[in-house]
């Protein structure tokens, strides 16, 4: 083995015996390291290894949505994840056949998300305890596991289209795949658990960042409106997320604090807003009730459109400003060059859905033109996460 290989394997041996506990991961190290050891990955594996890898997420992501149907994850978390359990033991406590169980918690146990202890009983990793039914992470792998039904007739919706780049929203691969003409937010109104799982993955991705966009752009300075005056709308604010994090930020800001969004998702809002946040239903296409505001704005809510309907909403925020309105357009800068797996695979995913696409700076600097914006300033966190946002100010063109 090469000199640099056997210090690798020292130094996660290493770790690996003396790990460090939870609380003490600096994510960006993390991230680092996640990223380094991809990397080693593709050097190290022989190409009939590594399609495999490539080739087996989808069977990790459906047995682990069958043993969510089947109630596993609710069983352990249940006998309160400090419980091994039996295979005997935990059929009792799930729907559907012992052998099946049997197959689902062998191949869970090949992926880590359990392990086997003493031969017989399964225990839990830190991933299966947050798997079960109501956590976002639970959410999350049911709205992917949705999103691969998209996924899987991706190529058939291309090559019957010569693999032409798909831009239109009213014929997405999502609307291949589903046999529908809704797009997915009207699938989803249609689909409570699945709009639930959905809303839910959208509070969830703030972990990913390691600076919000309060923290870099100066709210106090930017935002003073008298207390009378609506000082933020939040349009596509899924279940008022950002703003409660907002006004836990700032409990002082002046104004009232608005989240706009469809009726599925307004519905969907379980826990009482902080005070000054209201919820109202609206939707962006149509004009905007709310005049006047001092800031309109969208955080990943333009990615789901391509130019042609980010403009109509970009028309009806103009419509509605005033004077010193200003707009913040939170998003993905997608990297010019060696965007990371993660983000290239957000693009893909707005394709899938909406035949929409994640932006580079100068691509939403094009858009905001072309919607009738000049933009102000591009601000940019000092930290980068696994995802980074940008928040990208700008006012009507005169
Ligand atoms: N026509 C529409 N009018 C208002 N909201 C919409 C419309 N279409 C989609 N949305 C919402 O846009 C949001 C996009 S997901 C982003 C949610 C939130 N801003 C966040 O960053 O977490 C979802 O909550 C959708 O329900």
């Amino acid at each position: 083995m090469s000199d640099s290989l056997s210090k690798a394997l020292s130094a996660v041996t290493e770790a690996l015996s003396n790990p460090p506990s939870p609380v003490n991961i600096n994510l960006g190290t993390a991230f680092q390291l996640l990223g380094a050891m991809d990397k080693l990955r593709v050097m190290l594996e022989p190409p009939n290894l590594a399609v495999l890898n490539l080739s087996l997420a989808p069977y990790a992501l459906s047995a682990t949505r069958v043993a969510q149907g089947m109630g596993v994850f609710n069983a352990f978390v249940r006998a309160n994840g400090t419980k091994d359990l039996t295979l005997e033991e935990l059929d009792a406590k799930t729907k559907g056949d012992r052998q099946l169980l049997f197959r689902i918690m062998r191949h869970l146990c090949a992926c880590d998300i359990f392990t086997l202890v003493e031969g017989t009983k399964y225990r839990p990793s830190q991933l299966a305890l947050q798997l079960a039914d109501g956590s976002p992470v639970g959410d999350c792998v049911k709205h992917f596991y949705l999103n691969m039904r998209v996924t899987s007739f991706l190529n058939e919706y291309l090559e019957e289209r010569n693999y032409a780049n798909p831009v239109d929203a009213t014929d997405t691969p999502f609307q291949y795949a589903h046999r529908t003409k809704e797009n997915p937010f009207e699938w989803l109104a249609r689909h409570p658990a699945d709009q639930a799982a959905f809303n839910s993955v959208m509070t969830m991705n703030r972990k990913l960042i390691e600076t919000e966009w309060y923290e870099t752009f100066p709210v106090e300075e930017k935002l003073q409106v008298s207390a009378d005056r609506t000082v933020l709308v939040d349009i596509g604010g899924g279940i008022g997320h950002d703003l409660s994090l907002l006004k836990q930020h700032f409990p002082q800001l002046p104004g009232k604090l608005v989240v706009q969004d469809l009726p599925g998702v307004i519905k969907d809002i379980r826990e009482p807003l902080p005070d000054g946040v209201e919820a109202v239903v609206y939707n962006m296409f149509d004009p905007q009730p709310l005049k006047g505001a001092k800031a309109y704005y969208l955080r990943t809510v333009l990615h789901d459109w391509p130019d042609k309907q980010a403009i109509e909403v970009l028309r009806r925020i103009r419509e509605a400003m005033v004077e010193d309105s200003i707009l913040l357009v939170n998003e993905l800068n997608m990297a010019g060059s060696n965007p990371s797996r993660i983000q290239t695979a957000i693009d893909q995913d707005m394709m899938e859905a909406f035949s929409s696409l994640e932006r580079t700076e100068e691509e939403w600097r094009a858009l905001l033109n072309k919607g009738g914006f000049d933009v102000v300033k591009v601000w940019k966190p000092a930290v980068k996460g696994m995802v980074e946002l940008a928040l990208y100010e700008a006012v009507p063109k005169p």
